[in-house]
């Protein structure tokens, strides 16, 4: 299965927000990176068809039978609707979804309330939830009757560490049958799961590839540096500071050893992030 977008373009008045994004997605994981404001919500409302590119084109993969979900989206800011249980708010969705019989119905959302671990709230309001759970309703509802495409606006803003590992396990175990496009600026969530990231800047995809063809690029151009040996003649990006065995060290991008005291160290998803977006508490040095 491939999701093609090609030459996409869109605008708010004159705010060029998507300049041209091609991009053919196939079945597996794949991570949109971007910072904040660089389009990555917009993408999303564009493939799932709430708005309207001003130009370009985009293929979907076939549903050859009318029990075919094509896309489960779950938006950056899921809110459901609060006066419904979770359990009636899923059966209305599956109402809207397909045309399913009533036993199928209660077998898939019984299959995604124990996956999403709301078994103790399916009886819950909606607005009764914490943000923890409201997100994970966002997720079961996105994933009701395993769509082709999955979009997953910032899935794991309000997990615990220990629901974000769940959901990157499930993620992990279905992603041969699904194409799902997640959309993140917390690095961590990509890190060792994602089969391909693309990173948006500037309204283009600037590039993609793999964690490791990422990464290599970003080889011998990271260092460490102990924050004692840390001289004003030092230069590069801080990436950030840190506290190893009682001691502060500072994170380093730069081409060049950055001080004679700086070791090399392997580039992580973070420092990529870094030096495409800087943000967060780096700065030239
Ligand atoms: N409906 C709208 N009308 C006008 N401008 C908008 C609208 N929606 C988004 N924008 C602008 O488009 C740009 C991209 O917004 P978008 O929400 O797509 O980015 P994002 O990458 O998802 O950001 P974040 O990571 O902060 O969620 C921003 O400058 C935003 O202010």
């Amino acid at each position: 299965m491939t999701l093609d977008l090609k030459n996409i373009k869109k605008s708010y008045g004159h705010n060029q927000v998507l300049a041209d994004i091609s991009m053919s997605i196939n079945n597996g994981i794949h991570g949109l990176l971007g910072a904040n404001g660089t389009g990555k919500t917009t993408l999303f409302s564009i493939i799932s068809g709430f708005l309207k590119e001003d130009g370009g084109t985009i293929t979907y993969p076939t549903c050859t039978s009318k029990k075919d979900v094509l896309i489960g989206l779950l938006p950056q800011k899921f809110v459901g609707y609060p006066e419904m249980s979770v359990e009636e708010f899923l059966e209305y969705l599956s109402q809207v979804k397909g045309d399913w019989t009533k036993e199928e119905t209660r077998t898939e959302i019984t299959k995604k309330i124990q996956v999403f671990n709301l078994t103790n709230v399916q009886k819950k309001k909606i607005k009764q939830l914490s943000g923890g759970q409201l997100r994970r309703v966002g997720l079961a509802q996105a994933f009701l009757f395993n769509p082709k495409i999955v979009l997953l606006d910032e899935p794991t803003v309000g997990l615990d560490p220990k629901e974000r590992l769940h959901f990157k396990n499930y993620l992990a175990s279905i992603k041969k049958n699904h194409i799902i496009l997640l959309s993140t600026h917390i690095v961590s969530d990509l890190e060792k799961l994602a089969d391909k990231i693309y990173i948006l800047k500037d309204g283009r995809i600037v590039d993609q590839g793999s964690e490791e063809k990422l990464l290599e690029k970003l080889s011998n151009t990271v260092w460490e540096i102990d924050y004692q040996n840390y001289t004003s003649n030092s230069k590069g990006t801080l990436v950030k500071e840190y506290n190893k065995n009682g001691q502060v060290f500072l994170r380093i991008i730069c081409e060049e050893k950055p001080s004679n005291q700086a070791n090399p160290v392997e580039a992580e998803l973070e420092d990529l992030y870094i030096s495409y977006f800087k943000g967060g508490n780096s700065y030239e040095l």
